[in-house]
């Protein structure tokens, strides 16, 4: 049976990376994209802006919604000081197996922790399951409609501490009007939009980055 795109990416992977090489698989993962077939990786603009947040915010704990094939999860992870994991939630099982043998192909798997569900089942138990008191910082990425309901979950469950960080990817293509709204116009939130462009296009996009106030 056909393969599937997560599936060729993987290929195009451990054909033109090197094995724990992040960066190598970054690029091969762009290469591919640009040049075989379009994906929704956040890709190499808006990745520069991801790594800059990061590397600003330098966090010790992490968590991003949306992990697709571990593209922006080898970017925050290659960051990250010794000692210090991330958390990444997908709700598809078939990108997380990919995600898996990328981020391990990129020698990272010791700084990430996968898990497989629902944002809305998965936010409620993270204090328990993980030990997490709060998030530093919090990469959105998983699905527009998902944002607010989300930004609200992570108020309620006390998830967030006066500095925590928010970056969310795609809030004008496909778009999340009603997340930048609330961030925007909340009193709780200091928000700044980084205009770029949607991955491997020409179409506008950005990221949102939102700094919790307490
Ligand atoms: O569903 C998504 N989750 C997370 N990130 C996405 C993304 O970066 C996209 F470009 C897109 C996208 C897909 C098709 C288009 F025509 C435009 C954007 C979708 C997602
Ligand atoms: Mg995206």
């Amino acid at each position: 049976t056909r393969s599937t795109r997560p599936q060729r990416m993987l290929k195009a992977v451990q054909k033109n990376a090197t094995k724990g090489n992040p960066e190598s698989v970054i690029s091969a993962i762009d290469y591919f994209c640009k040049n075989s077939e379009w994906a929704m990786n956040v890709g190499d603009e808006k990745g520069s802006i991801l790594d800059s947040v990061v590397t600003e915010v330098n966090p010790s704990t992490v968590l991003e919604l949306g992990t697709y094939c571990g593209y922006s999860t080898v970017r925050i992870a290659r960051l990250l000081s010794p000692g210090t994991k991330l958390i990444t939630l997908e709700f598809n099982p078939a990108y997380a197996t990919v995600a898996r043998q990328i981020i391990a192909y990129a020698g990272l798997q010791d700084k990430v922790t996968q898990v497989e569900g629902s944002s809305a089942d998965l936010i409620p138990q993270i204090k328990e399951r993980f030990s997490i008191t709060t998030f530093d910082f919090i990469f959105l990425d998983h699905w527009k409609d998902r944002y607010l309901p989300d930004i609200k979950l992570f108020e309620e469950c006390g998830l967030l501490r006066k500095g925590s960080v928010l970056l969310a990817d795609n809030v004008i293509c496909p778009g999340a009007p009603e997340y930048l709204e609330y961030v925007r116009n909340s009193p709780r939130y200091e928000s700044r939009y980084y205009p770029a462009h949607l991955e491997y296009t020409k179409v506008e996009d950005g990221l949102e980055k939102s700094v919790f106030l307490g």
